[in-house]
């Protein structure tokens, strides 16, 4: 496995200081932008303008989360905008391909996500299509919540299929991820880690960053390379 990736999720941040929030985790992997519909998930937040500012004002690669209905529609400009990875819920469209070709196609990554209720079964097939697997470790919707740790058996399974050269992706996290529960990730096998208010939530977000990494890699340094 490559070095554990960090991917601070700007939720927990100052939305009235995106491009200084996004400076203070200079030198994180991915940032974490999470888009919400008040459809597909109880909360509304940012969409495509606030993304197209926030390409302006980092170079960190943008990794957007849509919790979105439709995503057919509203994922791909997305791409197009310039974002490096463009992930949306496979529970939320019956041609999760289709979305995924069209993400490609305006040259960004495609990601797929589920939720913790999700099987991963039904999706392994169709996991060659894709970039990027994120597996939610909360319920989407919200920042702060706790990580539930039944998730990481999807991780584990689709490691497995890495591992062995069936599948190529980054294996993503995203929820409760703070110093305490990102071992057992990192031992699950998982890639890349967001947080959100383990990092934003704290004096020194870079700091938090760096203790993040140095706890997963110490974890998965074990991992088969
Ligand atoms: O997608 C989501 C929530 O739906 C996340 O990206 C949260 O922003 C993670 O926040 P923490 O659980 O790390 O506070
Ligand atoms: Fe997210």
């Amino acid at each position: 496995m490559a070095a554990p990736m960090i991917a601070p999720s700007i939720l927990s941040a100052d939305f009235a200081r995106l491009g200084e929030e996004a400076e203070a985790v200079a030198g994180s992997d991915w940032l974490h932008v999470d888009v919400m519909d008040a459809h597909f998930v109880p909360n509304l937040t940012l969409g495509l303008p606030v993304v197209q500012s926030l390409l302006k004002a980092t170079d960190i690669p943008l990794d957007c989360h849509l919790m979105i209905e439709d995503p057919a529609r509203w994922a791909p400009p997305y791409a197009e905008a310039g974002a490096y990875n463009v992930t949306f819920h496979a529970e939320a469209t019956d041609d999760p391909i289709a979305v995924a070709k069209d993400i490609r196609a305006a040259g960004a990554r495609a990601g797929l996500s589920v939720k913790p209720g999700t099987p991963i079964e039904p999706y392994l097939e169709i996991l060659r299509e894709f970039d990027t697997l994120l597996v939610m470790s909360v319920e989407p919707g919200f920042g702060g919540q706790s990580f539930m740790p039944e998730v990481l058996s999807k991780a584990r399974a689709v490691r497995k299929l890495v591992d062995a050269g069936e599948l190529t992706l980054v294996v993503e996290i995203d929820g409760g991820i703070n110093t305490d529960t990102i071992e057992q990730a990192a031992e699950a096998g998982i890639d890349c880690f967001v947080a959100g208010s383990a990092v934003y939530g704290t004096a020194d977000p870079a700091a938090a960053v760096r203790a993040l990494r140095a706890k997963a890699a110490g974890a998965s340094k074990h991992l088969s390379l």
